[in-house]
């Protein structure tokens, strides 16, 4: 990869609640090239979500956020709450799972892409409105004229989420985070909006992290996959080599539960047990008590993301 739009090196994310520490991420390292789509796969509760708001400066002051270093275009974001709100949406930029409720429902769509522009993006209070009108043809929102004037209510799920992905990339940012940006939507227009992110991705070259539970999504959208376990990073690779062969338990586990266009429901199994607590001590395999290829030197020593060969990594003392 020539040099990486964004880098993370061991990070860590906990909070101080009322009963304890929860140590949610935990030497958390990667690096999106130019163009490139990262795809964050994890159960629910796996760390995605915080993940992406630590990358965002989103995270509130109880969390306890330390990394070696979080690079971003060239700089440091490391331990710098206020930088990141100049850049955030305009290099930076996030959509949210429900659009529904991350819009806001007493003003006009148009009218909300337009504040984005005005706050982020080279437009006047003269051009605001047809630029805003010219972000809703981008993402091909019909008679982008007379929906400029719609209400959040007005609109179906899947366009709700056109105009998220239309305020998003409205400045040309140079990073996408998309978290779980299709749930709530049915089927078909799962694959309408997935694909819409994907050419407007493809046309900007824009570098873009899917965050999703659904890892076939991943395998079809993303040009790698990161696999997280209870805040744990148990396996990255380029998505065509993980799905011809994964190596963690855990991994296995997911494309076993996750139903693809051959499977039938019978074929599908879930993966046993729950995600650890994070409060308190936890093993070096935090997958440990759900592995049943475990053995008694998993719960020794720190176990690291170690290289397997061709970008492929994996956390793991015994892999497949
Ligand atoms: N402010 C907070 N204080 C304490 N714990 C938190 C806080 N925010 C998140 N967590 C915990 O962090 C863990 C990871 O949450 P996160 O929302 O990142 O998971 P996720 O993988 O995105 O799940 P989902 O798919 O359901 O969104 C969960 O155990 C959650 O309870």
């Amino acid at each position: 990869m020539s040099v990486p739009l964004l880098s993370v090196k061991n990070l860590s994310v906990s909070f101080r609640t009322r009963s304890g520490i929860v140590r949610v991420l935990d030497d958390v390292s990667f690096s999106l090239g130019k163009g490139e789509v990262l795809g964050i796969v994890g159960e629910s509760g796996s760390g995605k979500s915080v993940l992406s708001y630590a990358l965002m400066g989103l995270l509130d002051e109880t969390a306890d956020i330390k990394a070696d270093a979080i690079e971003f275009g060239g700089i440091d974001l490391v331990g710098t709450r206020s930088p990141l709100a100049s850049i955030r949406g305009r290099e930076l930029s996030m959509i949210f799972q429900s659009p529904r409720t991350a819009l806001n429902p007493i003003m006009k769509v148009g009218k909300q892409i337009e504040d984005v522009l005005r706050r982020h993006g080279p437009v006047t209070r003269s051009n605001a409105k047809a630029a805003a009108i010219a972000a809703l043809a981008k993402v091909r929102i019909p008679d982008p004229e007379r929906r400029y004037h719609a209400y959040p209510f007005e609109l179906s799920g899947g366009m709700c989420q056109r105009v998220m992905i239309a305020m998003a990339l409205s400045c040309s940012p140079a990073l996408l985070i998309a978290d779980e940006p299709t749930t709530g939507l049915d089927v078909t227009t799962q694959a309408v909006v997935m694909d819409l992110m994907r050419d407007l991705v493809r046309e900007t070259r824009m570098s873009s992290i899917l965050i999703t539970h659904d890892l076939a999504l991943a395998g079809e959208y993303c040009d790698r996959i990161i696999v997280m376990h209870a805040g744990h990073m148990v396996e990255s690779a380029p998505a065509d080599a993980l799905q011809a062969r994964f190596a963690h338990p855990y991994t296995r586990g997911l494309f076993a539960a996750t139903p693809t266009a051959r499977t039938e429901l019978q074929d599908l199994a879930s993966i046993p047990g729950n995600l650890p607590d994070l409060r308190g001590e936890l093993p070096p395999c935090r997958f440990f008590h759900r592995c049943n290829l475990r053995e008694p030197d998993c719960e020794t020593g720190a176990i690291a993301l170690a290289p397997l060969g061709n970008d492929h990594s994996v956390r793991c003392r015994h892999p497949l």
